[in-house]
């Protein structure tokens, strides 16, 4: 049993027993009563780099990252340094996030809002955007073809954007067929949990033209922006780096300053 099998397993768990609690037809409800989604591709396309900032406690490989009292003010932290978007774990058992977390998030800022957890089934699309996600990460690795297309096609529906992860060719190849828009390509080994900054530079050049990329995990600082920006990176997506140094505020201001720059990008 892989990490991601374990880890899935409890998702699974939690699942049944918010099921029985909720039952979907209210989370339907719920749903018509929450704002519109925001455009979040819009939103990416409008920066030459774009930083996406996750708020994240805890991970497998690491344990326990930041201790974060106040979910949403971090994220109001994100924004204000110029974060486009604000990524929000709502994994418990490996992460120690939750819908709480992300409703936290939502209340606190106006950039869009990724539900970052391991999809499995249509309730958790719903629920996602019954506590205000624009955005939702659905990981090619833990789905097959047909529900990776059912699941997309929901949260397009929903009028989300879906961020579909890949981690090698054969998966990129099948978020591409399912239709992604919106392509993470994750640098972490999800079975030895080790980071390989080179996964983005050898994946990028599957994905066509007008299909938006996002280099995911190990982003230190602005160097690796750049490093990810020259290879075709439209975004980054930064966790540890954000939550676990000195000022989250100037370690999100210098990437954005970063993928900013004129230089950054140049004729694409
Ligand atoms: O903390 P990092 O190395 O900056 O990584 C952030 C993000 O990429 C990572 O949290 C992540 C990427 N894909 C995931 C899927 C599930 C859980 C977590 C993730």
């Amino acid at each position: 049993m892989t990490v991601l099998d374990e880890i899935i397993a409890g998702v699974r768990a939690d699942l049944a027993e918010r099921e029985s609690q909720t039952p979907l037809d209210v989370l339907k409800q719920r749903v018509e009563k929450v704002p519109d989604p925001r455009d979040a591709l819009a939103v990416l396309r409008a920066r030459r780099v774009a930083v996406i900032a996750e708020v994240k406690r805890r991970s497998p490989s690491k344990g326990d990252l930041a201790n974060i009292p106040d979910p949403g003010k971090l994220a109001g932290i994100y924004e204000t340094a110029g974060a486009a978007a604000v990524s929000v774990l709502t994994e418990k058992h490996r992460f120690g996030g939750s819908l709480a977390d992300l409703d936290a998030v939502r209340v606190a800022v106006d950039v869009p809002v990724l539900r970052k957890d391991f999809i499995v089934a249509p309730y958790q699309i719903w629920e996602a955007r019954a506590h205000g996600a624009d955005l939702v990460l659905l990981i090619v690795a833990a789905l097959d073809q047909p529900r990776l297309v059912g699941l997309l096609e929901r949260i397009e529906s929903l009028g989300m954007t879906a961020l579909v992860e890949v981690h090698d060719e054969e998966e990129t190849h099948r978020a591409l067929d399912a239709g992604a828009r919106l392509i993470g390509v994750n640098a972490r080994d999800l079975k030895t949990l080790e980071i390989r900054r080179d996964t983005f530079a050898r994946l990028a050049p599957l994905v066509p033209p007008g299909i938006l990329k996002v280099a995911e995990s190990g982003i230190r600082g602005p160097r690796d922006l750049l490093g990810y920006a020259e290879a075709g990176a439209d975004a980054v997506l930064v966790g540890e780096a954000a939550v676990s140094g000195p000022d989250p505020r100037q370690t999100v201001a210098d990437l954005v300053a970063a993928g900013a720059h004129p230089a950054t990008k140049v004729g694409r």
